[in-house]
C-alpha cells in the first residue's frame, strides 16, 4: 500500500482535512485534561462555513516524534493545514519550531510574526513566543502547518486578533489569511463566517457564487 492509499477521501471537494496536534507533557501523560484540541476544534467549527474532516493527535514535547506526526498527518493523511498547539516557548523541553521546521519545504515567516503582534497586545510575555509557520509540500500537493501557543485561551486569540469592546477587529488574527494561502497550496475552497473572521483574498480569487 502506498501513502497515497492512506489519504483521507474528501467528502466534498471543498472540505478541508484538518490535523490538529496538541503537544503537552502534562495533557498526553494525563496530569489534565487537554484543553488544546477541543479549543481548536471548538474555533474552527465556529470560523468555518464549508465542510471540515479533524484529525486529532494528542502527544508530548519530544521532537522526533512532534516531526513524525507531522509528516503522517501531512504525507500519509493528506491534510491541507495542520494547527499544533503548544511547546513554542524558551523552557529546555518547548521544541514545536524546531520539529516543526525540520518538515518544512517553505517558510511562511508571516504567521509567526503576526502572531506575535496579537499575542503582545495581550500579554508582554507575547515576545517568547517563537511560533512558525511553514509548508510541506508532497509530490502532487501541500500542507500549511501552523503552531499556535499552549495556553487555551492563546488560541482563539491568535486565530481570530484583537477586539475592541464594541466588536471591531484591532488585530486581524492570522486564519484570515489561511483561506486564501490553502488556495494557493492546490487545496480545497474554503470559507469563513465574517461575524468569527474574514478571510481575506484578492478579487481575481474569488469563486464566483453559485446562481440560485
Ligand atoms: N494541552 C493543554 N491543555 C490544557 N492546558 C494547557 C495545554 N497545553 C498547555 N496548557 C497550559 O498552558 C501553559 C503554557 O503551555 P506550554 O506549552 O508552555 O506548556 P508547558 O508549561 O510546557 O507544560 P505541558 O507541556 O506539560 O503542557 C501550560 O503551563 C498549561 O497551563
Ligand atoms: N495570545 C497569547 N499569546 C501568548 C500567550 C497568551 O497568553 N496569549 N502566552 C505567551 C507565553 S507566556 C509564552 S511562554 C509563549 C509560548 O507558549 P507555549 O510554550 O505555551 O506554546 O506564548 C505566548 N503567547
Amino acid at each position: 500500500m502506498t501513502a497515497a492509499d492512506l489519504r483521507i477521501a474528501r467528502s466534498h471537494p471543498d472540505e478541508l482535512v484538518c490535523g490538529l496536534v496538541s503537544i503537552s507533557d502534562r495533557a498526553s501523560q494525563g496530569v489534565y485534561d487537554d484543553a488544546g484540541i477541543p479549543a481548536l476544534r471548538e474555533w474552527l467549527a465556529k470560523a468555518l462555513t464549508t465542510p471540515v474532516r479533524f484529525v486529532e493527535r494528542l502527544i508530548p514535547d519530544e521532537q522526533a516524534g512532534i516531526s513524525a506526526t507531522l509528516i503522517e498527518l501531512a504525507d500519509q493523511v493528506g491534510c491541507d493545514l495542520i494547527l499544533t498547539t503548544g511547546g513554542t516557548g524558551p523552557a529546555r523541553r518547548d521544541v514545536t519550531p524546531e520539529a516543526t521546521l525540520a518538515v518544512a519545504t517553505k517558510e511562511m515567516p508571516g504567521f509567526g510574526e503576526q502572531m506575535r503582534q496579537i499575542s503582545l497586545r495581550f500579554v508582554p510575555t507575547g515576545i517568547l513566543s517563537r511560533q512558525v509557520g511553514v509548508i510541506r509540500e508532497q509530490a502532487d500537493s501541500a500542507t500549511l502547518i501552523l503552531n499556535l501557543p499552549g495556553q487555551p485561551k492563546a488560541i482563539r486569540e491568535t486565530l481570530e486578533g484583537l477586539r475592541a469592546a464594541d466588536g471591531t477587529l484591532q488585530v486581524p488574527g492570522i486564519f484570515a489569511a489561511v483561506p486564501y494561502c490553502i488556495q494557493l497550496i492546490a487545496g480545497p475552497y474554503i470559507e469563513t463566517d465574517p461575524a468569527v473572521c474574514a478571510a481575506f483574498r484578492p478579487k481575481t480569487a474569488l469563486r464566483a457564487k453559485a446562481q440560485a
